[in-house]
Order: C-alpha cells, then structure tokens, then sequence
C-alpha cells in the first residue's frame, strides 16, 4: 500500500518515517515496536499546535492498516476545533475498517457528544491503542470505557501493554502533555527556567549588559518556546536592565502574557512591557509597594496583583488558580534561584555560547541556593542535547512529570468510615475544581453559609473556605487577629480566603488559637453541614453519592485531601462521607444548630 507513507508522513521526521518504513519493509519489529512507533508519532502530531495557539490539551491521532501502513493522521489544532480522530478517519476512509488507531491520550469528553468515539466507531476501527489516560479525573476512562462497551480492542500503554519499549513510548505521551497532567496533579503550573550563558557560565557582562549572548538561531528558537507557554516571567532588575518585550515572534503564533515580579516596584516609568497593545502585561508585587506608581501602571492598563507574601510559590499557585498551565521562566539569577527552591521550576532550557565574557561579577544563571558541597548539586533528568546555530542547547526536567493514575485508597479503611459502602463494589468519586462534575462537595463551590457568630448574630460566610480559614484566628485577643478574620471574610474569592489564612498561619504562628488543631475538624464539620442543610439540592446530590467513596483530589493537602498518590488522609472525603450517613441514619436530621439553613 504505496499510498500510505508518501502522504501521512510528509510532516513527521526522518527518523519515524523511517522506523515505520523498516517495519514495512523489513518486518522486524515484533508487536510492541509497532505500536510504540505508531504510538511516538501520535505523541509527535499532538505536538504539532503547541505554540500556534494557546496551550490546550495535545491530542494526535494516527490509523493503520491490518498490514501495518498508515492509513490516515490528523491531530488537534485548538480547543473547540476538530478532534485529531475525526481528522484521521476522515484521512483514512474506507482503510479504517478493521484497522488500529493510535492516540497520545484518551480523548476527553467534555461536552457529552462523544465526538472522538464516535468517529472511531463509525470509520469501523476494531482496535485503539491509547498512550496514557485524559489525567482530569472526571474524563479518565470515559471514553476508554465507551470505546470497549461498543467492542472495540482497547490497549492501554503501561496496562494492557508493558515492556521496556512501551515504557518508553508513554513517557513521550506523558511529555506532549505534561503541562496538563501538572494542572491534573498539582497546584502550580509546568514552569520552565530557560536562559542564555556565556560558555564561561555569565548571563551578562558586569555592567549587566547582555544582549546578546545566543545566536540569532537560539532566540528564535526562544520565540517558539515562548508561544508554547502561557506566560513569560521575569524580575524587576530583568525590567530595569534589558528593556524587554518577551513577545513570541515567530510568525502569527500564541502570544504569551508578560509578567513581571517586583517587590520594590522601583521600575521605569516608560518601558516596553508596559505597552499592551499585543499582549497583557501583570505586575505582582508586595501589598502595599509604591502604590502611586501601581496607579501609574494602571493608567497604561498594566494590572497590578498585590501579595501578602511575594514569593515564587504563591506567584505559581496564583496563576495556577488563574488556569494558567504553562510557564517560561526569562528572569535573572536572582528570581530564578529563589523559584528553583521553592520548587516550582520543573524544566530547564540552557543556550550555551561558545563565547567567553569574564568578568568576577558578572551574573550567573543561577544566584545562591545555600548548597555547600557539590553532592547536594540538584541532577536533571531525561536531559537531552542538541545544536542550535553555534550554541548548545542542553535540557531537562528538575522534577519527573508527575504520574497522573490516581492511586485508590483502601476499601476496607473507607468501609470502616462509612458502612453504606459496600466492599468490592463500591466506585470513587474525586472531586476538586468547582466547575469538576460533584465540584459541589468542593469547599470552594459558591454557597454561603449563614452561622451564629459569638454575639448571638448570624454572619454570612461566602463559602465554607471562607468559614474555616478565619476560624484559625478566632477568639484570639489580637487586633491583627481581628483584622485578618475580617480580611478573609470580605476575600473575593475562596482562593483568596485560603490564601490568606495559610500565609497568616505560617508567618504568625503565635495568632492561630492554640486549640486550633483539635478542633479543626469540628470546625469543617459545622460548616459543611450547614451548606448542605442550607441548598436541598446540594444534599440530594450528597446523597446521590451513596455507596461510593468520596476524595478531595487535593494533590497537596495530605490533611484534608487525598494526595497525589493517595497518600493524603483525605480529611474532607471522610467528613462528606460521615454527614451523608447522618442525613442517611434519620431523614430529620435538623440543621446544624448554628446555622441558619435558609
Ligand atoms: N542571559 C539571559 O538569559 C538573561 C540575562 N539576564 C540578565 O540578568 C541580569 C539581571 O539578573 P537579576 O538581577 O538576577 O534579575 P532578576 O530577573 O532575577 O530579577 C531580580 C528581581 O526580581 C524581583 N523579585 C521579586 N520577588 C522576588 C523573589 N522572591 N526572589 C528574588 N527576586 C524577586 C526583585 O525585583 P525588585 O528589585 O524590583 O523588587 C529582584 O530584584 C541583567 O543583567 C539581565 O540582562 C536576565 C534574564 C535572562
Ligand atoms: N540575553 C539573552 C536573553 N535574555 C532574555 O531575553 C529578554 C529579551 O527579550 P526580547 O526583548 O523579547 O528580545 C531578556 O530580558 C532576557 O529575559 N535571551 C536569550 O535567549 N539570549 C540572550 O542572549
């Protein structure tokens, strides 16, 4: 079938085309070859829209004949366009029938129309291969399940195929999709730290000048990873210094959006990131800085985000909260030093040119990390090397890209939690993000509640965050105490309440009441009973839940949530699990006696 490279592989590189033409022809490869070649050129389409649009889920797809030929590719340009399978089966025509499609990932089905299954169906394939599962809970194994009730040969990299080679095919899934899978499991985005040194490891010359350092090759090569990020990130003395634009400018792509990190907010009046006319520019600083020159930014429509405590982690789980899913790091030492230990820098992009400044104080990429002895040095994985113009670009991953198969907890534990959970035959519902299917049992979800407070009045409370973070300071005989119970209680929103009641606890200890840890939990038990007495519908969806077992998906919080690997205790699940037996045990169950159920 002749037909079948000389089409499907005009956009691949050499060396897939060639390792499926030696399958071809030579037939070597046994069975896993096959499928991991197919596989990694799936990986390869879905990679294809990074930086044309904005970051999205990358999915690829691509057909083949009984006989092992490719029949038909297509992947996914941008959210809302058509699905990589449609594409493919469309390519393929009538070769689909009986044929094997190969996808970087389950395709994600969030409008209920099946879209991707059905045309899969449809074109008569028999048998899908799938790189990893969608990592969002509430889509994994929905359409692998749709996919397998209609007949279909559903294979499962790492599941229902394991080797060497398979293993190795699904980190190259895992890797097209990594900025989804670390919104999935995390809470800050896919950051990467890139920058340009000198082959005797300078930034700059002493004076700070630094333009340029990389080839003109290297800077392009910037520009597309640029367009593949959401937003590029540098530090004031980046601003002051260099001047910079930070767009994408390779050709008619996603642009990111510009963010500067300042404390001091000492930065020029006039500078190109402050211009906005292509792209956004935000400002985070410390509350409080310069707040004349934060009026002056505004004037150019520049906006400003003010942080309690202006670290690289909050800054992170800010955007990350914001939907941001990928980040390019373009700061100096300085900023980058403090966001490596922070640990939110997942990748590095190193340009080294073959070039030599000097200079004793000239910048490095890297500024101090408090590391004494070059054991404690931080390794990088999967790191990988490749010439750019005259320039070495060396990458690689500071942490692995987190598995995104949740881990399930114990049935017998949960059974002793909550008896209407039958052994053996109970199923999990996670939940997490608001706007996840049962994002209702989330903390955040928008229900006031409406509680007796010490004077006998009932106070309105926007959401059980709200409740819970100011109750860290009540009775505390403080004014900051005070003053920070009604700051969390006026936040705008949940992320900002839990925000502020986090950093408050772990810069002032001393103003979180001393019983605060035996009563927590009676704390959240009150206010989640009080939501659900308040909203009907609210407990009939709690109890719609019967017989499954019930987890915050928290990745972070091992306290209240259930942890990235189901290493978390899952507090919230528990207490959910515990208040729908009660409303279970007696149909009357009146409403928590503080709470003014509405
Ligand atoms: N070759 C390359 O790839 C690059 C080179 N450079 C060069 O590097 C030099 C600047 O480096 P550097 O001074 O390290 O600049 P940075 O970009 O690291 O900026 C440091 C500034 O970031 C702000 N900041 C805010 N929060 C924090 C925090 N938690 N930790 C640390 N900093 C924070 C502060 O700004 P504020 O003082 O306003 O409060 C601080 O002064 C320039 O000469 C520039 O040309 C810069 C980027 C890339
Ligand atoms: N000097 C240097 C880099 N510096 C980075 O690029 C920014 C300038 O971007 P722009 O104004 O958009 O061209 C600058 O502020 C700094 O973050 N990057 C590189 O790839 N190579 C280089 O040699």
């Amino acid at each position: 079938m002749a037909f079948s490279l000389g089409i499907s592989c005009f956009r691949s590189s050499l060396i897939t085309c060639n390792a499926i033409a030696n399958y071809n022809s030579n037939n070597i490869y046994h069975s896993h070859s096959k499928d991991t070649a197919f596989i990694r050129r799936a990986a390869e389409l879905a990679d294809m829209s990074a930086g044309l649009s904005s970051p999205h889920p990358n999915f690829g797809c691509v057909i083949t004949t009984a006989s092992g030929n490719v029949a038909g590719e297509g992947y996914l340009y941008a959210q809302g366009t058509r699905p990589a399978e449609v594409q493919a089966a469309e390519a393929a025509g009538g070769w689909s029938k009986g044929a094997t499609a190969y996808l970087n990932m389950e395709p994600g089905d969030c409008h209920g129309d099946h879209t991707a299954v059905s045309a899969l169906v449809e074109a008569g394939i028999t048998r899908v291969v799938v790189g990893i599962r969608h990592p969002l809970r509430h889509l994994q194994g929905n359409s692998i399940r749709a996919l397998r009730s209609q007949g279909l040969q559903v294979d499962v990299l790492g599941e229902d195929l394991q080797s060497k080679i398979v293993e190795e095919a699904r980190k190259s899934c895992l890797l097209v999709n990594a900025p989804l899978i670390h919104r999935a499991t995390s809470r800050v985005p896919f950051s990467t730290l890139k920058y340009a040194m000198t082959l005797d490891g300078k930034i700059a010359a002493t004076t700070g000048h630094a333009a340029w350092i990389s080839s003109r090759k290297s800077r392009e090569r910037v520009f597309e990873l640029r367009g593949r990020s959401d937003a590029v990130i540098v530090g004031g003395n980046t601003v002051r210094k260099d001047n910079p634009r930070l767009t994408a400018r390779h050709g008619g792509g996603h642009m990111p959006m510009r963010i500067v990190m300042s404390q001091t907010l000492n930065l020029p009046e006039e500078a190109n990131l402050w211009d906005i006319s292509d792209v956004p520019t935000i400002v985070v600083t410390q509350r409080g800085a310069r707040r004349s020159f934060q009026k002056l930014l505004a004037s150019k429509g520049v906006e400003v985000v003010e942080f309690d405590v202006l670290n690289p982690r909050e800054v992170m789980e800010y955007f990350h909260d914001r939907g941001y899913l990928s980040i390019l790091w373009e700061c100096g030492g300085t900023l980058a030093a403090s966001a490596i230990s922070a640990g939110v820098i997942h990748k590095v992009f190193a340009f080294v040119a073959p070039k030599i400044i000097g200079g004793k104080n000239a910048p490095s990429p890297v500024a101090e990390l408090g590391m004494v002895e070059m054991s404690q040095a931080l390794d990088l994985i999967d790191f990988h090397y490749e010439q750019v113009g005259p320039d070495m670009l060396i990458s690689g991953f500071l942490h692995p890209i987190p598995e995104p198969t949740p881990v399930i907890p114990s049935e017998e534990e949960t059974f002793a939690i909550d008896p209407t959970v039958i052994p053996y035959e109970s199923s999990i519902i996670f939940f997490y993000k608001t706007w996840d299917p049962y994002g209702a049992l989330s903390n955040f979800s928008p229900h006031p509640i409406q509680m007796l407070d010490d004077n006998g009045n009932y106070a309105t409370w926007t959401t059980v965050e709200h409740y819970y973070q100011a109750h860290k300071f009540l009775g505390v005989n403080d004014p900051v105490a005070k003053d920070c119970i009604e700051k969390i209680k006026s936040a705008k929103s949940p992320e900002e309440a839990a925000r502020m009641g986090r950093s408050m606890q772990r810069r002032h200890p001393d103003l979180v009441r001393p019983d605060w840890e035996n009563i927590k939990i009676d704390v959240m038990y009150r206010a989640l009973k009080c939501k659900f007495s308040t909203y009907p519908h609210l407990k009939s969806m709690l109890l719609s839940t019967v017989g499954s077992v019930l987890v915050e998906a928290s990745p972070h919080d091992l306290f209240w949530g259930g942890g990235r690997e189901g290493e978390g205790l899952n507090y919230l699940g528990r207490l959910l699990m515990k208040l729908r037996s009660e409303f279970l045990g007696d149909s009357s169950t009146s409403s928590e006696s503080n709470c003014l159920a509405l």
